[in-house]
């Protein structure tokens, strides 16, 4: 089996065959490249018709046990959009489902959990997770990393707070009441709660690196809710022991809202720091002296006229020449109503850029 692509792998994403010395690769590692690499988280998804196609009388948890339809997914916008990674399709609670946590994830809601974790005896819940539970996991990602080539894959986990969130409120939650009492009202249950969530994301990532992803993200979507503060004691070091845990490969450390402690998030083991729209990357760049930084494109921007797009994606190219390596990217996820034909455009704008360095200094920086 190969895969075709509309353009050339070999002069768009990557000039090596090797996924490690990619541009993705490279600007993970620090290094300042020619050109941002661009990638979006979401990228896979139902803003894509032929996902939508694909996965027709298909459940969400049940396509993700199923490398073909793995691959495939994972693939479709790499092939539509010419981006320079592909994230793995699967889903944060893949791994929860995989230890037997009645879990599912509702079209249109997210995760639902049918036996909220609010008391120490309903920790039995969380087993540790073995490379046995999750071997669709191993045989997609072996998959793709053939067929990608030089295109580097990111494997990715749910940091604990983000997955206990779930599993405390029972499903997805504005102002994550339950979780925060169960914090401060009872640490000694939370902090084992978040110690066996981040052990089997740990042990989620290590299948994904193993099996020869290029490098992992850790999605700490609802952090934000926290104060940094609460951040520090009750979450971080949890995150650190995911991040820790990771073998050789470059670690992004996202979360959305996280500006007021993107330090702490930079800390926590990060090799480079997602950002949201909220902070201009030129800021974060003060605030995480040293760190790659990955963002940080409004993903409801890209609905605006187009001309206001090409604007946010130049300023935000501008800004991210103040951090040692830029990897562009939304500031959070795609939003289902997306026309996919504005990210195929951000692409090609993103990857203009070295085009015109190399033919003279840019005009608008
Ligand atoms: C919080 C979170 C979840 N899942 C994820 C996060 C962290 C990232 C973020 O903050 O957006 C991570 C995730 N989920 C999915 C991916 C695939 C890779 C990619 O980024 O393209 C990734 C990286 C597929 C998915 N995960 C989900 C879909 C949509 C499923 C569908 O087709 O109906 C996809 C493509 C479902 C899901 N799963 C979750 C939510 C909130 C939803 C959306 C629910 C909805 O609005 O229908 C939990």
């Amino acid at each position: 089996m190969t895969v075709t692509f509309d353009d050339d792998p070999s002069s768009s994403p990557s000039t090596t065959a090797d996924p490690a010395q990619s541009l993705f690769a490279r600007a993970a590692r620090g290094e300042r490249t020619s050109r941002p690499p661009v990638w979006f988280m979401r990228q896979a998804g139902r803003s894509l018709p032929e996902y939508r196609r694909l996965r027709e009388g298909v459940p969400m948890l049940e396509s993700c046990t199923r490398p073909d339809m793995v691959t495939e997914i994972t693939l479709q916008p790499v092939r539509r959009y010419g981006v320079d990674a592909a994230i793995f399709y699967s889903d944060i609670v893949v791994p929860l489902r995989a230890v037997g946590v009645d879990v599912d994830v509702k079209p249109g809601v997210g995760p639902v959990v049918a036996h909220p974790i609010r008391t120490g005896a309903d920790l039995d819940q969380l087993r540790p997770l073995e490379p046995d539970d999750v071997p669709y996991i191993d045989e997609a990602v072996r998959a793709l990393v053939g067929e990608l080539g030089p295109i580097p894959l990111i494997g990715f986990a749910g940091a604990p707070f983000t997955l206990a969130s779930y599993l405390v409120e029972g499903g997805p939650s504005k102002h994550h009441e339950a979780t925060k009492a169960l914090m401060h009202s009872h640490p000694d249950v939370w902090h084992e709660l978040l110690s066996r969530v981040a052990a089997i994301s740990a042990a989620f990532l290590d299948v994904q690196v193993r099996a020869g992803a290029s490098a992992v993200q850790l999605f700490d979507s609802w952090a934000g809710a926290l104060s940094a503060a609460d951040y520090a004691k009750f979450v971080l070091p949890h995150s650190a022991t995911v991040l820790d845990s990771v073998l050789d490969v470059p670690r992004i450390h996202f979360g959305v809202g996280t500006s007021e402690f993107l330090p702490l998030m930079a800390s926590a083991g990060a090799d480079v720091v997602g950002v949201d729209w909220r902070l201009p990357l030129d800021e974060a760049a003060l605030r995480v002296p040293g760190k790659p930084l990955q963002g940080n494109l409004d993903p409801a921007i890209l609905g605006a006229d187009r001309p206001v797009v090409e604007r946010e994606v130049d300023r935000i190219l501008a800004e991210g020449r103040r951090a040692p390596a830029h990897i562009f990217n939304l500031g959070h996820g795609v939003l289902p109503g997306t026309d996919p034909d504005v990210l195929a455009r951000v692409v090609e704008q993103v990857q203009a850029v070295g085009a015109s360095e190399a033919a003279g200094p840019p005009g608008s920086a």
